[in-house]
């Protein structure tokens, strides 16, 4: 997808039609011409303006509509671009779309093709650009708040400072060497710089130690519900996505495979995975699903353990973050569902009674509750990337009495692979990966 720049790019950056009010999006060398050809002169930078478009051969009426303009290079894609907002009829949108591919050097868009434009002016780092993605693909209350975040320069702010501080030290280290025959080098002139480099080490790997928070909240975290057969471990399931995704029945070993569904619990994207009942039995079948019930509740963030009457026995494995729910609280009599035994929460899968409380629960045990910080990762890319600079700075460590020469070059591969997570460093294989998550017009 190498384009040329002396394209302008044009495309339909709305919904599809028809709608209310359609935006097309501009950006290129041609956009004032292109204003000047339809409406018949540029209108006021960043100010709305009412106009009438029209075409330019036959002056016949497009559209009345909105037209915005802003001038690169302080513009999204650092080009000139504009806004057309019309009415978002398909006739209209056509017409318009139309006469736009008439004009010289003007073309389509391709997907993602504007925020690449950003990219490559400098308006936007690889982090910002792939928080914008999922800005745009937010669909739980946390991923819009990670995503602005991110969009927003969290992530380059904190790896362009990391990067700073390893170029700066790897500086001191050849400004010593060039002034030093180097067998008299003393340790003091270099120093600030083994320091500053492992500072950046002990920074990098707490930000590294966040238990994929940031992945977790942007592809969701993921709950099994476990328990012997007949618990009520579908009905649950069934429950909390309100459709019959597993199936039910009163047969103990119903379920054998995973169930997964994706939900949105309470602002959180979750996966719930529904799972065989946990028994012992002669049949391979539900032998082999129970054996992944149990692989699968030991990589959980959360199992939520069932049992329809307060005994757990076997049921947790070690070390998973655990709800011990009490299931069909509809057969209890209400005297003794004041006496709440030995379950976190009871429920009723049939009358809902508890499944609010149930919610709440699990965004606790989950840790939502707690402040975000600025910077998360969200992306096994930038992970990467991440430990390979920790990897670098960790044998510079190592090789303390290695020569000068080996350790500035320890240093400048720490400070590339920051580069390369935020774009700044030979990424071109990485683009079209990462622009091809967008859709046409962003
Ligand atoms: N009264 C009542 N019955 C329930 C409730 N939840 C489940 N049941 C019944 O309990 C039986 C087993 O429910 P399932 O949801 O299939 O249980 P399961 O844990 O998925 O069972 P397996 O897949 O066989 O391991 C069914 O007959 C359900 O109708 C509830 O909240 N109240
Ligand atoms: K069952
Ligand atoms: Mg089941």
């Amino acid at each position: 997808m190498t384009q040329r720049r002396d394209d302008t790019i044009f495309a339909l950056s709305s919904g599809a039609a028809p709608s209310g009010v359609a935006v097309i999006r501009l950006s290129g060398p041609g956009v004032r011409f292109g204003l000047e050809t339809l409406i018949g002169e540029v209108p006021k930078a960043r100010m709305a303006a009412l106009r009438t478009l029209r075409a330019p051969e036959t002056g016949d009426i497009l559209d009345r509509g909105l037209v915005l303009f802003f001038p690169g290079p302080a513009s999204f894609t650092g080009e000139d671009v504009a806004e057309l907002q019309v009415h978002g009829g398909r006739a209209v949108i056509a017409s318009l779309l139309k006469t736009l591919a008439g004009l010289p050097s003007y073309r389509q868009a391709e997907a993602g093709e504007f925020t690449r434009r950003a990219f490559e002016n400098g308006r936007a780092d690889l982090t910002e650009i792939e928080g914008l993605a999922d800005l745009v693909a937010a669909e739980t209350e946390m991923q819009r708040r990670l995503a602005v975040r991110q969009a927003e320069g969290g992530l380059r702010k904190l790896y362009e400072d990391w990067r700073r501080r390893l170029i700066r030290a790897r500086a001191l280290i050849e400004a010593g060497l060039d002034f030093v025959d180097e067998e008299d080098v003393p340790d003091d002139v270099m120093a600030p710089a083994w320091h500053e480099a492992a500072e950046v080490a002990i920074e990098m790997a707490a930000h590294l130690d966040d238990q994929h928070f940031g992945e977790r909240v942007r592809d969701g975290f993921e709950v099994v519900l476990l328990g012997p057969p007949n618990a009520g471990k579908s009905s649950l399931l069934n429950a909390l996505v309100r459709r019959e995704a597993a199936i039910v029945t009163a047969e103990p070993g119903t379920t054998r495979d995973l169930i997964e569904v994706s939900l949105d619990l309470g602002g959180h994207a979750v996966t719930l995975v529904d799972t065989a009942g946990l028994r012992e039995t002669e049949s391979l079948v539900e032998r082999e699903g129970i054996a992944r019930a149990r692989r699968r509740a030991g990589a959980a963030d959360l199992v939520l353990a069932l049992s329809d009457n307060d005994s757990w026995s076997e049921t947790i494995p070690e070390g998973a973050a655990m709800l011990r729910v009490r299931t069909k609280l509809d057969l209890v009599d209400s005297d003794s569902k004041l006496s709440a035994g030995t379950a976190d929460i009871a429920l009723s899968a049939r009358t809902g009674e508890g499944l609010d409380h149930l919610v709440r629960a699990i965004g606790t045990a989950l840790d939502l509750a707690r402040p975000m910080p600025a910077a998360l990762i969200t992306r096994a890319r930038q992970r990467d990337g991440i430990s390979r600079s920790l990897e670098h700075l960790r044998e510079l460590e190592r090789e303390a009495g290695r020569a000068i020469e080996v350790k500035a070059e320890l240093l400048r591969s720490a400070a590339d692979a920051l580069g390369r997570v935020t774009g700044k460093v030979d990424v071109e294989d990485l683009l079209d990966v990462i622009f091809a998550e967008f859709c046409i017009g962003k």
